[in-house]
């Protein structure tokens, strides 16, 4: 059987939001000594780059792997609603018990737009907490 080409789409959005990183089963200098100024704890805010990769196969009828229309407003709705403007240890109950690094940050972003795209679309998150510091996930 012949495989169609595979195309990635790309969108990016971005996002506003405080943290703090810290371990609450460590001490205050533990926090200190790992975290820096990270771990203020009157918080510290990033202007969050989010670029979401979807890749799949392209709609012989409508030229599209997705719209990027749909992929907006899924973004919009799932991820930017809940984040901007937000502090994140604070106001999204995802990081009430986990530490909002950028690594988890990516993790939760894709789990929450992973549940609503079609399962034969990939997805692969990429997120900046500042210009020079982003990660990926997943890793390959
Ligand atoms: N692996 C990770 N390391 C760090 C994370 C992270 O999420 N994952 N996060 C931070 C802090 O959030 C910190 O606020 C990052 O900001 P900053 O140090 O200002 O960022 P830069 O490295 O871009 O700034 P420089 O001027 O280059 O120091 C820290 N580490
Ligand atoms: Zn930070």
């Amino acid at each position: 059987m012949i495989e169609l080409p595979r195309v990635s789409v790309f969108r990016k959005e971005h996002f506003n939001a405080a943290h703090r990183l810290f371990n609450p089963n460590w001490s205050d200098e533990k926090n200190q000594e790992v975290f820096g100024l990270c771990n203020n704890p009157n918080y510290h805010g990033h202007n969050y780059e989010l670029i979401v990769q979807i890749t799949g196969t392209i709609n012989p009828e409508t030229g599209y792997v997705i719209d990027m229309k749909e992929v907006s407003q899924l973004i919009q709705k799932e991820i930017i609603q809940k984040f901007d403007h937000k502090n994140l240890n604070l106001d999204v109950p995802e990081f009430a018990h986990l530490n909002p690094t950028a690594e988890n940050i990516a993790l939760i972003i894709y789990q929450k737009l992973r549940t609503t795209l079609a399962t034969n679309l990939d997805l692969k998150i990429r997120l900046y907490e500042t210009e020079r510091n982003f990660v990926e996930f997943p890793a390959h």
